[in-house]
């Protein structure tokens, strides 16, 4: 349960009992109805810098339990289209099993095989810890993951260390690539809605970008993401979504007619 803030995908209702934000009314993920959503000419195209690493930088690659992660050096930013400027953080996964896909956005209903976050903070703020209590404090890049006819060389960066971190807690170094290779191409074609971190603390303080083209992984690539990594008290690490929530009145804004 969440008495000691400690939670799994499990008993999600059971969230709210320790993060009270978790039942908030601008919560993360949701259904993209496109229909539905609102054209708005003021959304620029993402802007990313830095992105490019050398493979000189040392990445720390992490299995925290709930998804793996990998930290970010300070040095890549993007710009949101409000004028702010953010900073990444890390970047972590959501999938599901071979039995079935595990994003966490849906788009008209239909869940993709997986989904990469790549989370920033406004540089307005020292650091994420701080950010992350603000109303405008983060900025979250989503991208939905399907399977495609070639294996992704950018992915394979991250999934050939996979092994060396199966293990809760385990963690290992990736040398530096282009972080914008596991994006789509077209970063001008984009839902945006505001909303909430999808675990535990649940802040609703999150600027949500969700591309509109899909990534294409090879099948293998996906399957080595559900079956590779174990969590607590050893379970395979699998179906580490949360299901969507509800709208409460928001409304998504596409950058695109
Ligand atoms: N979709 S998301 O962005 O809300 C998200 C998840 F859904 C996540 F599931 C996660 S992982 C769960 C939170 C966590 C647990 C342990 C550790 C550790 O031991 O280092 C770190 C983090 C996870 F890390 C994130 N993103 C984090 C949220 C945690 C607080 C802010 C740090 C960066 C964003
Ligand atoms: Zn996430």
């Amino acid at each position: 349960g969440a008495a000691h803030g400690h939670w799994s995908y499990a008993d999600k209702p059971a969230w709210s009992q320790g993060f009270p934000d978790c039942s908030g009314q601008k919560q993360s993920p949701i259904n993209i109805i496109t229909e539905a959503t609102l054209f708005s000419p003021h959304l620029q195209p993402i802007h990313l810098s830095g992105y490019n690493l050398p493979p000189s930088e040392q990445l720390t690659l992490k299995n925290n339990g709930h998804t793996v992660v990998l930290q970010l050096p300070a040095t890549l930013t993007m710009s949101g289209s409000n004028g702010q400027q953010y900073q990444a953080v890390q970047l972590h996964l959501h999938w599901g099993s071979p039995a079935g896909p595990g994003s966490e956005h849906t788009v008209d209903g239909r869940r993709y095989h997986a989904e990469i976050h790549v989370v920033h903070y406004n540089t307005r703020y020292d650091s994420i810890k701080k950010a992350m209590t603000q109303p405008d404090g983060l900025a979250v890049l989503a991208a939905l993951l399907q399977v495609g006819p070639e294996k992704n060389p950018s992915y394979e960066h991250v999934l050939e260390h996979l092994e060396e971190v199966s293990e809760e807690d385990d963690d290992t170094l990736v040398a530096g690539f282009n972080i914008a290779g596991l994006l789509p191409a077209n970063l001008s074609r984009y839902f945006r809605y505001n909303g909430s971190l999808t675990t535990p603390p649940c802040y609703q303080t999150v600027m949500w970008t969700v591309f509109n083209q899909t990534v294409r992984l090879s099948l293998d690539q996906i399957l080595k993401l559900e079956e590779t990594l174990y969590g607590d008290h050893n379970k395979l690490l699998q179906n580490n979504f949360r299901l969507p929530q509800a709208m409460h009145g928001r409304r998504v804004l596409a950058s695109f007619l």
